[in-house]
């Protein structure tokens, strides 16, 4: 079963388009969404959350069409956007107060608890928190209402390697319930490594691949080989390239059935990482 289903969803804009995307994240699971800057991840986390009107396809959320979500299960998903869109003004007591109004799944205790954890101030205005202290506190609120779902926009960026561990364990604890699920959009892809079973890769408003972590690693391999070579490696294969003084580095893809149908060039393990380097760049030879 699937907690979030997107199917051929297309948004256009002047100078940009989400280009008819499909994916599915099951319920159970982290799917880490990533991409470059601009390739559309925001566009189709509000498109999920259904605060921009999609041009065509299909959103569904624990099977229900997302634009008519019933509101019990609208409550129970947990949001949290870089940037968060709290009133400077704000104590995390006033926030309670308007959030135990908002939803009617409001855990007071839970909230009372996590602000113990992160040791945030009950009586702190919002605009004197620091950037770690704003997200914790969006996290706090997204986990304080019995959510199922936590969509979560660039929700460790900005922030130190230690509270981002810290923040990511909390994530781990919340998936250990067997129902709850988490898409984490995120630049940092170590983030991604450590804590996905899914990665959905976005880049120019088109899902490259959609796959099961640990054997993404296994389908793509890089070959170091001299300049002259490229040309050799069937270009089917080839999904980036990059050279430097020392000779090129080629990305395949579909490394098994590489393996059997050629024996001259061995391709290497890679990384999530430069798997999204390369084909970023692209199949041009760039260094
Ligand atoms: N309301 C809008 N009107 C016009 N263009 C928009 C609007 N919102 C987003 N865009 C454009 O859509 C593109 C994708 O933006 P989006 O915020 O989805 O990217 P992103 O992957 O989340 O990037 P980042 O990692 O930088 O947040 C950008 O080119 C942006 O300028």
């Amino acid at each position: 079963m699937n907690a979030l289903e997107l199917v051929n969803v297309t948004k256009r804009y002047n100078n940009f388009t989400l280009d008819n995307i499909s994916f599915n994240v099951p319920k159970g699971a982290i799917m880490g969404f990533v991409g470059e800057n601009g390739a559309g991840k925001t566009t189709t986390i509000k498109a999920i959350l259904d605060l921009i009107r999609i041009d065509s396809g299909e959103i569904r959320i624990w099977g229900h069409s997302s634009k008519k979500l019933p509101m019990d299960l609208k409550a129970q998903i947990g949001v949290v956007f870089d940037g968060s869109n709290l009133h400077e003004n704000l104590t995390a007591n006033n926030i309670a107060l308007i959030m135990k109004n908002i939803y009617p799944n409001w855990d007071q205790k839970v909230f009372s608890d996590y602000l113990r954890k992160f040791q945030l101030p009950n009586d702190k205005k919002f605009k004197d928190y620091s950037r770690g202290m704003k997200m914790k506190l969006s996290i706090a609120i997204a986990l304080s209402h019995n959510s199922k779902l936590l969509i979560l926009d660039e929700a460790t960026s900005g922030l130190d390697p230690m509270v981002r561990d810290e923040i990511l364990d909390i994530f781990l604890d919340f998936i250990q319930e067997e129902d709850n699920t988490i898409l984490l959009s995120s630049h940092i892809i170590s983030d991604i490594e450590k804590i996905a079973d899914y990665v959905t890769f976005i880049h120019d408003g088109k899902i490259v691949f959609s796959e099961n972590k640990d054997e993404l690693v296994y389908k793509y391999g890089v070959i170091r080989c001299p300049k002259e070579d490229v040309k050799k490696i069937d270009r089917n294969f080839v999904v980036g390239i990059r050279e430097n003084s020392f000779g090129a580095e080629v990305m395949i893809n579909n490394v098994d059935l590489f393996r059997r149908r050629n024996r001259e060039f061995i391709p290497e393990r890679t990384s999530i990482e430069e798997i999204m380097l390369f084909i970023s760049r692209g199949k041009e030879a760039k260094a």
